[in-house]
């Protein structure tokens, strides 16, 4: 668990932290470690980034503020799977996003 500015848990970090222990873990009947373990490798976890990158665009395109917060939060989620999958992490996006507002 962490803190985010205004004192609540942050989720994106509790995802994180999750998604790092189904890699080392491979619990099974989980959706995450059946990216980690898919027999088309990264390309799965980069396919479905690729699918709900088209679904967020059209969900925007058809100006649905319901679907597009639930494709932005499957993009997400993806992400972080891919970032996993290369060794990286929020913290490293964060920094990047940091040095950039300065
Ligand atoms: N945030 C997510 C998350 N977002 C998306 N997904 C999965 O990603 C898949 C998306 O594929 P699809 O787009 O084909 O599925 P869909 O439901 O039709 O979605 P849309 O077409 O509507 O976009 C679905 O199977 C979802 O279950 C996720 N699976 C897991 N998580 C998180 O990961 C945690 C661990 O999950 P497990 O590893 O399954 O235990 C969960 O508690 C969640 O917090």
């Amino acid at each position: 668990m962490s803190d985010a500015h205004d004192g609540r848990e942050d989720v994106l970090d509790d995802l994180s932290a999750l998604i790092e222990s189904r890699k080392a873990n491979l619990p099974e009947d989980s959706y995450t470690t059946s990216l980690f373990t898919h027999e088309k490798g990264e390309n799965a976890v980069l396919e479905k980034l690729g699918e709900e990158t088209t679904e967020l665009i059209l969900a925007a395109k058809d100006d649905d503020a319901e679907e597009l917060t639930h494709e932005a939060a499957d993009l997400v989620y993806h992400l972080l799977v891919l970032l996993s999958m290369k060794g990286l992490d929020l913290e490293t996006v964060r920094s990047e996003l940091r040095e950039r507002h300065t």
